[in-house]
Protein backbone atom coordinates (compact mmCIF):
# COMPACT_ATOMS: atom_id res chain seq x y z
CA UNK A 1 0.00 0.00 0.00
CA UNK A 2 1.41 3.20 -0.72
CA UNK A 3 2.28 6.08 1.92
CA UNK A 4 0.27 8.99 1.09
CA UNK A 5 0.90 10.96 4.52
CA UNK A 6 1.65 14.75 4.19
CA UNK A 7 5.38 14.38 3.93
CA UNK A 8 5.13 11.83 0.43
CA UNK A 9 3.00 14.46 -1.35
CA UNK A 10 5.21 17.17 -0.96
CA UNK A 11 8.57 17.91 -2.98
CA UNK A 12 10.98 20.56 -2.59
CA UNK A 13 12.16 22.10 -6.23
CA UNK A 14 15.58 23.58 -5.41
CA UNK A 15 17.36 26.51 -7.34
CA UNK A 16 20.04 24.93 -10.14
CA UNK A 17 23.03 27.27 -10.38
CA UNK A 18 25.08 26.92 -13.08
CA UNK A 19 29.03 27.49 -11.67
CA UNK A 20 29.72 28.31 -15.25
CA UNK A 21 28.39 27.95 -18.68
CA UNK A 22 29.99 27.47 -21.70
CA UNK A 23 28.24 28.23 -25.09
CA UNK A 24 30.00 25.70 -27.05
CA UNK A 25 27.73 25.95 -30.57
CA UNK A 26 24.36 26.35 -32.12
CA UNK A 27 22.06 23.72 -33.66
CA UNK A 28 20.35 24.29 -36.72
CA UNK A 29 17.21 24.32 -34.88
CA UNK A 30 18.48 27.28 -33.14
CA UNK A 31 19.17 25.85 -29.96
CA UNK A 32 22.75 26.11 -28.15
CA UNK A 33 25.18 23.78 -27.35
CA UNK A 34 25.94 24.05 -23.53
CA UNK A 35 28.76 22.78 -21.24
CA UNK A 36 27.73 23.55 -17.63
CA UNK A 37 28.65 22.73 -14.18
CA UNK A 38 25.33 22.53 -12.62
CA UNK A 39 24.40 22.53 -8.94
CA UNK A 40 21.71 23.01 -6.70
CA UNK A 41 21.56 25.33 -3.02
CA UNK A 42 19.27 25.01 -0.16
CA UNK A 43 17.01 27.53 -1.84
CA UNK A 44 14.09 26.87 -3.68
CA UNK A 45 10.55 26.21 -4.28
CA UNK A 46 7.95 23.79 -2.39
CA UNK A 47 5.57 21.93 -4.16
CA UNK A 48 2.05 20.17 -2.51
CA UNK A 49 -0.41 17.59 -3.39
CA UNK A 50 -3.75 17.22 -2.34
CA UNK A 51 -5.68 14.26 -3.71
CA UNK A 52 -9.48 15.78 -4.06
CA UNK A 53 -12.44 15.73 -6.08
CA UNK A 54 -12.20 18.74 -8.51
CA UNK A 55 -10.14 18.88 -11.34
CA UNK A 56 -6.29 19.24 -10.79
CA UNK A 57 -5.26 23.12 -10.25
CA UNK A 58 -2.87 25.32 -9.06
CA UNK A 59 -2.97 27.52 -5.88
CA UNK A 60 0.14 29.76 -5.72
CA UNK A 61 1.52 31.03 -2.39
CA UNK A 62 4.84 31.99 -1.21
CA UNK A 63 6.75 35.56 -1.87
CA UNK A 64 6.92 35.32 -5.35
CA UNK A 65 3.40 33.43 -6.22
CA UNK A 66 1.56 36.71 -7.05
CA UNK A 67 4.37 37.97 -9.07
CA UNK A 68 3.09 34.07 -11.17
CA UNK A 69 -0.99 34.86 -11.43
CA UNK A 70 -1.47 35.09 -14.89
CA UNK A 71 0.01 32.33 -15.56
CA UNK A 72 -1.50 29.87 -13.07
CA UNK A 73 -3.16 28.20 -15.33
CA UNK A 74 -2.32 25.22 -18.07
CA UNK A 75 0.51 27.09 -19.32
CA UNK A 76 2.18 27.01 -15.97
CA UNK A 77 5.06 24.33 -15.93
CA UNK A 78 3.61 22.65 -13.01
CA UNK A 79 0.27 22.15 -14.94
CA UNK A 80 2.20 21.03 -18.25
CA UNK A 81 4.25 18.55 -16.37
CA UNK A 82 1.35 16.96 -15.04
CA UNK A 83 -0.94 16.65 -17.89
CA UNK A 84 2.76 15.26 -19.44
CA UNK A 85 2.97 12.72 -16.80
CA UNK A 86 -0.94 11.37 -17.62
CA UNK A 87 -0.33 11.09 -20.94
CA UNK A 88 2.45 8.32 -19.52
CA UNK A 89 1.08 6.82 -16.56
CA UNK A 90 1.14 3.24 -16.48
CA UNK A 91 -1.87 0.74 -15.96
CA UNK A 92 -2.00 0.38 -12.53
CA UNK A 93 -1.69 4.64 -11.80
CA UNK A 94 -4.51 6.39 -10.35
CA UNK A 95 -4.87 9.21 -11.26
CA UNK A 96 -6.70 11.93 -9.13
CA UNK A 97 -8.11 15.57 -9.61
CA UNK A 98 -7.33 17.86 -6.29
CA UNK A 99 -4.81 21.01 -5.55
CA UNK A 100 -1.25 21.76 -6.46
CA UNK A 101 -0.33 24.25 -4.31
CA UNK A 102 3.28 26.00 -5.24
CA UNK A 103 5.32 27.64 -2.66
CA UNK A 104 6.91 29.95 -4.82
CA UNK A 105 9.68 31.75 -3.39
CA UNK A 106 12.49 31.89 -6.00
CA UNK A 107 12.08 35.06 -8.03
CA UNK A 108 10.60 34.10 -11.42
CA UNK A 109 12.37 34.13 -15.00
CA UNK A 110 15.65 34.52 -12.89
CA UNK A 111 18.30 32.25 -14.43
CA UNK A 112 17.86 29.91 -11.20
CA UNK A 113 15.46 27.51 -12.90
CA UNK A 114 12.40 28.05 -10.94
CA UNK A 115 9.83 26.73 -12.96
CA UNK A 116 12.18 23.85 -14.35
CA UNK A 117 12.84 22.88 -10.74
CA UNK A 118 9.10 23.13 -10.12
CA UNK A 119 8.19 21.05 -13.13
CA UNK A 120 10.49 18.45 -11.82
CA UNK A 121 8.93 18.36 -8.85
CA UNK A 122 5.87 17.80 -10.43
CA UNK A 123 6.97 15.23 -12.18
CA UNK A 124 7.98 13.06 -9.10
CA UNK A 125 5.40 14.10 -6.82
CA UNK A 126 2.48 13.31 -9.04
CA UNK A 127 4.44 10.10 -10.13
CA UNK A 128 4.46 8.72 -6.37
CA UNK A 129 0.95 9.84 -5.45
CA UNK A 130 -0.91 8.34 -8.87
CA UNK A 131 0.85 5.25 -8.63
CA UNK A 132 2.09 5.94 -12.15
CA UNK A 133 4.83 3.70 -12.45
CA UNK A 134 6.45 5.76 -14.85
CA UNK A 135 9.92 4.95 -15.23
CA UNK A 136 13.15 6.99 -14.79
CA UNK A 137 14.01 7.07 -18.77
CA UNK A 138 10.39 8.03 -19.85
CA UNK A 139 10.72 10.71 -17.01
CA UNK A 140 13.79 12.02 -18.45
CA UNK A 141 12.25 12.05 -21.74
CA UNK A 142 9.31 13.75 -20.32
CA UNK A 143 11.60 16.61 -18.92
CA UNK A 144 13.41 17.11 -21.48
CA UNK A 145 10.18 18.36 -23.84
CA UNK A 146 9.32 20.77 -21.02
CA UNK A 147 12.55 22.53 -21.05
CA UNK A 148 15.98 22.32 -20.70
CA UNK A 149 16.66 22.46 -17.55
CA UNK A 150 14.10 20.20 -16.18
CA UNK A 151 16.13 17.18 -17.22
CA UNK A 152 18.89 18.35 -14.61
CA UNK A 153 16.52 19.39 -11.84
CA UNK A 154 14.96 15.92 -12.30
CA UNK A 155 17.38 14.31 -10.37
CA UNK A 156 18.68 18.07 -8.40
CA UNK A 157 21.96 16.36 -8.10
CA UNK A 158 25.07 17.82 -9.00
CA UNK A 159 25.92 17.11 -12.64
CA UNK A 160 27.99 18.23 -15.37
CA UNK A 161 25.24 19.12 -18.35
CA UNK A 162 26.01 19.28 -22.26
CA UNK A 163 23.95 18.67 -25.55
CA UNK A 164 21.32 21.92 -25.26
CA UNK A 165 20.74 20.51 -21.11
CA UNK A 166 19.74 16.51 -22.17
CA UNK A 167 23.23 15.29 -21.50
CA UNK A 168 23.96 14.95 -18.35
CA UNK A 169 27.33 13.15 -16.71
CA UNK A 170 29.57 12.87 -13.82
CA UNK A 171 30.73 16.56 -11.91
CA UNK A 172 33.61 16.81 -10.18
CA UNK A 173 33.29 15.82 -6.02
CA UNK A 174 33.16 19.48 -4.36
CA UNK A 175 34.41 20.49 -1.60
CA UNK A 176 32.42 22.05 1.50
CA UNK A 177 30.99 25.61 0.24
CA UNK A 178 28.49 28.41 0.93
CA UNK A 179 26.64 30.46 -1.73
CA UNK A 180 24.96 33.46 -1.82
CA UNK A 181 22.32 34.03 -4.44
CA UNK A 182 21.36 37.66 -5.30
CA UNK A 183 18.64 39.04 -8.16
CA UNK A 184 17.59 43.00 -8.68
CA UNK A 185 13.98 42.40 -9.24
CA UNK A 186 14.62 42.26 -12.99
CA UNK A 187 12.93 39.35 -14.82
CA UNK A 188 15.07 38.45 -17.65
CA UNK A 189 13.77 36.78 -20.32
CA UNK A 190 16.49 33.24 -21.38
CA UNK A 191 15.43 33.70 -25.66
CA UNK A 192 16.59 37.29 -25.33
CA UNK A 193 19.67 36.45 -23.71
CA UNK A 194 20.85 33.90 -25.62
CA UNK A 195 20.22 35.77 -29.03
CA UNK A 196 21.97 39.00 -28.08
CA UNK A 197 25.17 36.60 -27.30
CA UNK A 198 27.98 37.40 -29.76
CA UNK A 199 31.27 35.99 -30.54
CA UNK A 200 33.20 32.70 -30.79
CA UNK A 201 32.21 29.99 -29.15
CA UNK A 202 33.85 28.63 -26.07
CA UNK A 203 35.65 24.94 -25.91
CA UNK A 204 34.43 22.37 -23.38
CA UNK A 205 36.01 22.95 -20.19
CA UNK A 206 38.59 20.66 -18.60
CA UNK A 207 38.01 19.64 -14.60
CA UNK A 208 39.43 17.22 -12.48
CA UNK A 209 37.59 14.39 -10.68
CA UNK A 210 37.81 16.05 -7.72
CA UNK A 211 37.92 19.71 -5.71
CA UNK A 212 39.75 18.99 -2.29
CA UNK A 213 39.05 22.53 -1.27
CA UNK A 214 36.87 25.51 -2.17
CA UNK A 215 39.86 27.85 -3.06
CA UNK A 216 41.06 24.42 -5.52
CA UNK A 217 37.59 24.77 -7.18
CA UNK A 218 37.05 28.77 -7.26
CA UNK A 219 41.15 28.61 -8.78
CA UNK A 220 39.57 26.08 -12.14
CA UNK A 221 36.19 27.84 -12.08
CA UNK A 222 38.08 31.06 -12.59
CA UNK A 223 39.22 30.35 -15.62
CA UNK A 224 35.89 29.44 -17.19
CA UNK A 225 32.85 32.07 -17.85
CA UNK A 226 29.24 32.49 -17.75
CA UNK A 227 29.30 32.94 -21.71
CA UNK A 228 25.75 34.33 -21.34
CA UNK A 229 26.78 37.09 -18.23
CA UNK A 230 28.02 39.76 -21.10
CA UNK A 231 24.73 39.76 -23.22
CA UNK A 232 22.60 39.38 -19.98
CA UNK A 233 24.42 42.74 -18.59
CA UNK A 234 22.89 44.46 -21.76
CA UNK A 235 19.74 43.51 -21.12
CA UNK A 236 19.97 43.91 -17.61
CA UNK A 237 22.78 46.64 -16.17
CA UNK A 238 21.87 45.88 -12.62
CA UNK A 239 23.58 42.13 -13.00
CA UNK A 240 26.93 44.24 -13.01
CA UNK A 241 26.01 46.55 -9.69
CA UNK A 242 24.77 42.72 -8.32
CA UNK A 243 28.33 41.48 -9.21
CA UNK A 244 30.32 43.95 -7.25
CA UNK A 245 28.08 43.82 -4.30
CA UNK A 246 28.46 40.17 -4.10
CA UNK A 247 32.46 41.05 -4.97
CA UNK A 248 33.32 42.98 -1.95
CA UNK A 249 31.37 40.88 0.70
CA UNK A 250 33.68 39.10 3.04
CA UNK A 251 35.57 36.55 2.10
CA UNK A 252 33.73 35.78 -0.75
CA UNK A 253 35.90 33.66 -3.43
CA UNK A 254 34.33 34.10 -6.49
CA UNK A 255 30.54 36.05 -8.34
CA UNK A 256 29.15 34.96 -11.13
CA UNK A 257 25.87 35.20 -12.95
CA UNK A 258 23.75 32.18 -13.29
CA UNK A 259 22.22 30.74 -16.03
CA UNK A 260 20.78 33.97 -18.44
CA UNK A 261 20.32 35.94 -15.29
CA UNK A 262 19.83 38.17 -13.76
CA UNK A 263 20.67 35.98 -10.09
CA UNK A 264 23.79 36.11 -9.18
CA UNK A 265 25.80 34.02 -7.04
CA UNK A 266 29.08 34.54 -4.82
CA UNK A 267 30.88 31.49 -3.55
CA UNK A 268 32.13 30.79 0.29
CA UNK A 269 34.50 28.73 2.62
CA UNK A 270 31.40 27.58 4.27
CA UNK A 271 27.30 27.48 4.54
CA UNK A 272 28.18 29.39 7.16
CA UNK A 273 30.38 32.45 6.21
CA UNK A 274 28.04 33.03 2.72
CA UNK A 275 24.81 33.01 5.83
CA UNK A 276 26.65 35.90 7.43
CA UNK A 277 27.36 37.85 3.68
CA UNK A 278 23.57 37.66 2.87
CA UNK A 279 22.67 39.05 6.00
CA UNK A 280 24.92 41.76 5.59
CA UNK A 281 24.08 42.23 1.47
CA UNK A 282 20.55 42.00 2.85
CA UNK A 283 20.36 45.13 5.10
CA UNK A 284 22.53 46.66 2.82
CA UNK A 285 19.77 46.26 0.01
CA UNK A 286 16.53 45.53 1.20
CA UNK A 287 14.94 45.48 -2.16
CA UNK A 288 17.23 42.83 -3.55
CA UNK A 289 16.37 38.54 -3.03
CA UNK A 290 19.36 37.89 -0.86
CA UNK A 291 20.12 34.21 0.07
CA UNK A 292 22.54 32.50 1.45
CA UNK A 293 24.00 28.90 2.73
CA UNK A 294 24.82 25.55 1.75
CA UNK A 295 24.22 23.32 -1.32
CA UNK A 296 21.70 21.35 -1.57
C1 LIG B 1 20.43 29.06 -19.74
C2 LIG B 1 20.02 27.82 -18.98
O1 LIG B 1 19.28 28.20 -17.83
C3 LIG B 1 21.28 27.09 -18.49
O2 LIG B 1 21.03 26.13 -17.49
C4 LIG B 1 19.17 26.90 -19.83
O3 LIG B 1 19.87 26.54 -20.99
C5 LIG B 1 17.81 27.49 -20.18
O4 LIG B 1 16.88 26.50 -19.88
P1 LIG B 1 15.30 26.77 -19.95
O5 LIG B 1 14.97 28.07 -19.33
O6 LIG B 1 14.66 25.51 -19.43
O7 LIG B 1 15.13 26.93 -21.50
P2 LIG B 1 13.90 26.55 -22.44
O8 LIG B 1 12.63 26.99 -21.80
O9 LIG B 1 14.03 25.14 -22.91
O10 LIG B 1 14.24 27.49 -23.67
C6 LIG B 1 13.97 28.87 -23.70
C7 LIG B 1 14.68 29.46 -24.90
O11 LIG B 1 16.08 29.61 -24.61
C8 LIG B 1 16.87 29.33 -25.75
N1 LIG B 1 17.76 28.19 -25.46
C9 LIG B 1 17.55 27.40 -24.38
C10 LIG B 1 18.41 26.35 -24.10
C11 LIG B 1 19.49 26.13 -24.97
N2 LIG B 1 20.35 25.13 -24.76
N3 LIG B 1 19.67 26.93 -26.05
C12 LIG B 1 18.84 27.96 -26.31
O12 LIG B 1 19.03 28.68 -27.28
C13 LIG B 1 15.90 29.05 -26.89
O13 LIG B 1 15.66 30.26 -27.54
C14 LIG B 1 14.63 28.62 -26.15
O14 LIG B 1 13.47 28.87 -26.91
N1 LIG C 1 6.14 27.31 -12.13
C1 LIG C 1 6.74 28.33 -12.75
N2 LIG C 1 7.67 29.06 -12.12
C2 LIG C 1 8.30 30.07 -12.76
N3 LIG C 1 8.05 30.43 -14.00
C3 LIG C 1 7.13 29.74 -14.69
C4 LIG C 1 6.44 28.67 -14.11
N4 LIG C 1 5.61 28.18 -15.02
C5 LIG C 1 5.77 28.91 -16.12
N5 LIG C 1 6.67 29.86 -15.95
C6 LIG C 1 7.12 30.84 -16.97
O1 LIG C 1 8.44 30.43 -17.36
C7 LIG C 1 9.28 31.56 -17.59
C8 LIG C 1 10.70 31.25 -17.06
O2 LIG C 1 10.65 31.21 -15.68
P1 LIG C 1 11.80 30.56 -14.77
O3 LIG C 1 11.67 31.16 -13.43
O4 LIG C 1 11.80 29.09 -14.88
O5 LIG C 1 13.06 31.15 -15.55
P2 LIG C 1 14.59 31.04 -15.30
O6 LIG C 1 14.87 31.09 -13.83
O7 LIG C 1 15.26 32.06 -16.18
O8 LIG C 1 14.93 29.62 -15.83
P3 LIG C 1 16.29 29.09 -16.44
O9 LIG C 1 17.36 29.28 -15.43
O10 LIG C 1 15.88 27.64 -16.63
O11 LIG C 1 16.49 29.85 -17.71
C9 LIG C 1 8.62 32.75 -16.90
O12 LIG C 1 8.44 33.75 -17.85
C10 LIG C 1 7.29 32.24 -16.38
O13 LIG C 1 6.20 33.05 -16.76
Amino acid sequence: MMDLTTESLTEAAPAKINLYLHVTGKRADGYHLLDSLVVFAGAGDRLRYEPGPEPLHLVLAGRFGPSLTDAAGPDNLVMKAAAALESACGPAARVRGGRLILEKDLPVASGIGGGSADAAAALRLLNRAWNAEVDQATLLRLAEKLGADVPVCLASQTARMEGIGEILGAAPVLPECGMVLVNCGQAVSTPEVFRKREGAFVPRAALPARWPDAESMVADLARQENSLETPACVVCPPVQTVLSAIHTLPECLLARMSGSGATCFGLFPSARSAEAAAAELAQAQPGWWVWGGGLA
